[in-house]
């Protein structure tokens, strides 16, 4: 549909674009990104006809851009400038009426049925129509923003050339804006050339994207390879991180604060930030910390700065466990929203928990451990378990920054020193008498200051992987032998 070739050109002397090429297919949503002042305007307004270019060339349905006149251009390309915005005092309608211009024929321009059925369709589209008769000038600039949309739209052009679409758009209107055009290059075959600030909405709605710095093509991709973190940061020299929309397969970027650096520039979790008491066992954290838990609150991915470990009776039965675990955290002064809280029936005097020092980063490993409740994965198909609190609670504190594959690693290498310890201690589920792996209500969590070195990996031989390990396998065999010592004790007595 577009075929942009070696594009050189610019303003009278200032050089702007520099080797310009790239492609649009028919029905596609291209998005042009760059930084101010990388050119993006400016290859907007060479694509529209409207600035001249020194070399190179534009090609446009397969003919060369110059060889169309101005109303031959205005029935293929219809162009949604940032400065349309500016108001003058036509009606709505009338704004959106001018966008036709290009379909009259005739001697007196007249004004056909078909002509008023397509204004009044685009202007509803746009949710424009209820104040069709209001001057322009009058409206808001989201609502201004949507008339200049219509009037593109009344041209029924086959390519829509947007700059920054969504500027003075809110929410809602962004959304519908960009479902809409979507849904036009998909229904109607409309090819949408539209420059974006905003990388996550770019991602999001592009079929492809062309990134430009200082008016040459850094990159020209999908969305998922040209919003790689590397190059975003290197061409907007901002730092920023990659990661993936909950809902929607499409990369989203996100920044990084100056404050967050600051404030958390010296903070590290140690045994200082632990308190143990008979009813439970708490780390306050300064800071949020980046978590990974099966927490009875908590639970999920998320951001929490206060952790309890808190111990119940072994009969505890409860119905409905996650709003009495947040009824116990706000009597004792915990907020549940920000808080992971775990249950356990071991002593919480028997909490073994140490830290570990790794190469720039470090480890504090906090184990709960009673084994009474052990049972053999492999053969828990041929039981019908009967949850009990959970008995081996398993806590990491990392101060690094762990990537979302780090947190999964460190779950699975945390699980696999724990494996190691019931099988070294050889202890057994008593329903099946063989050697079991854990327990039916075993927690976790990896909580992480994200801060100072980056953890890639936790795999079992990555550094952290090491120390999970290591500190995993030694905390829990102490925890168990503990438990099992107070056990033993208590029916001595
Ligand atoms: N009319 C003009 N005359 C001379 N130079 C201009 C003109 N318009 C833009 N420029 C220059 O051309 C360069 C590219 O501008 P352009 O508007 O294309 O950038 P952009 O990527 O759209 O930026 P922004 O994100 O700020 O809108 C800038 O250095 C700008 O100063």
């Amino acid at each position: 549909m577009l075929e942009i070739e070696q594009l050189y050109g610019g303003y009278n002397d200032t050089a702007v674009l520099a080797n310009v090429s790239f492609q649009v297919r028919k029905g596609e949503l291209f998005g042009i990104l760059g930084p101010n002042g990388s050119g993006k305007t400016t290859l907007l307004k060479m694509i529209s006809g409207i600035l001249p270019y020194n070399r190179g060339n534009i090609l446009l349905k397969g003919q060369h851009l110059k060889k169309y006149s101005t109303k031959q251009l205005a029935k293929v390309i219809a162009v949604l400038s940032q400065h349309s915005s500016e108001a003058f005092s036509y009606s709505v309608r009338e704004t959106v009426s001018l966008g036709r211009y290009a379909h009259q024929s005739g001697f007196f321009n007249e004004w056909s049925k078909e002509d008023e059925a397509i204004v009044q369709d685009v202007m509803s589209w746009t949710g424009v129509a209820s104040f069709q008769d209001q001057p322009t000038h009058l409206l808001s600039g989201g609502e201004r923003q949507r008339v200049f949309l219509a009037q593109a739209l009344a041209q029924e052009p086959e390519i829509l050339l947007l700059d920054e679409p969504t500027n003075h758009l809110d929410l809602t209107y962004q959304k519908e804006l960009l479902d809409l055009l979507k849904k036009w290059t998909r229904e109607k075959g409309l090819t949408v050339v539209s420059i974006f600030h905003d990388l996550n909405l770019a991602g999001l709605y592009c079929d492809r994207l062309l990134l430009l710095e200082n008016g040459e093509v850094n990159r020209y991709d999908t969305p998922n390879e040209v919003l790689k973190q590397e190059t975003i940061e290197n061409v907007y020299h901002t730092e920023i991180r990659k990661h993936p929309h909950p809902i929607v397969p499409a990369p989203q970027v996100v920044l990084l604060p100056e404050s967050y650096y600051q404030n958390r520039k010296d903070m590290k979790i140690t045994t200082e930030n632990l308190t143990v008491s008979q009813e439970f066992i708490s780390l306050i954290a300064p800071m949020s910390l980046r978590t990974m838990s099966s927490g009875v609150t908590g639970s999920g991915m998320g951001w929490y700065h206060t952790f309890v470990n808190r111990h119940v009776d072994k009969d505890y039965n409860c119905s409905n466990p996650r709003e009495e675990m947040s009824e116990f955290l706000k009597a004792n002064g915990f907020e549940p929203s920000e808080t992971v809280g775990m249950m356990t029936a071991v002593y919480t005097e028997d909490v073994v928990y140490r830290l570990y020092e790794g190469a720039g980063f470090s480890l504090l490993v906090i184990v709960t451990a009673g084994v009474g409740n052990a049972v053999d994965v492999s053969k828990s198909h041929e039981q019908c378990g009967i949850l009990t609190p959970g008995t081996i609670n398993t806590w990491l504190f990392v101060n690094g920054e762990l990537t979302e594959e780090a947190f999964i690693q460190s779950v699975v290498t945390a699980t696999e020193a724990k494996v190691k310890v019931m099988h070294d201690m050889d202890i057994k589920d008593v329903n099946t008498g063989t050697i079991a792996t854990g327990t039916s209500t075993d927690s976790i969590l990896i909580a992480a200051t994200q801060k100072g070195k980056l953890l890639e990996y936790a795999g079992s031989i990555a550094p952290l992987g090491k120390l999970i390990g290591k500190g995993v396998y030694e905390c829990t065999k102490e925890a168990i032998v503990k438990s099992k010592e107070r056990r033993e004790k208590a029916y001595a007595d």
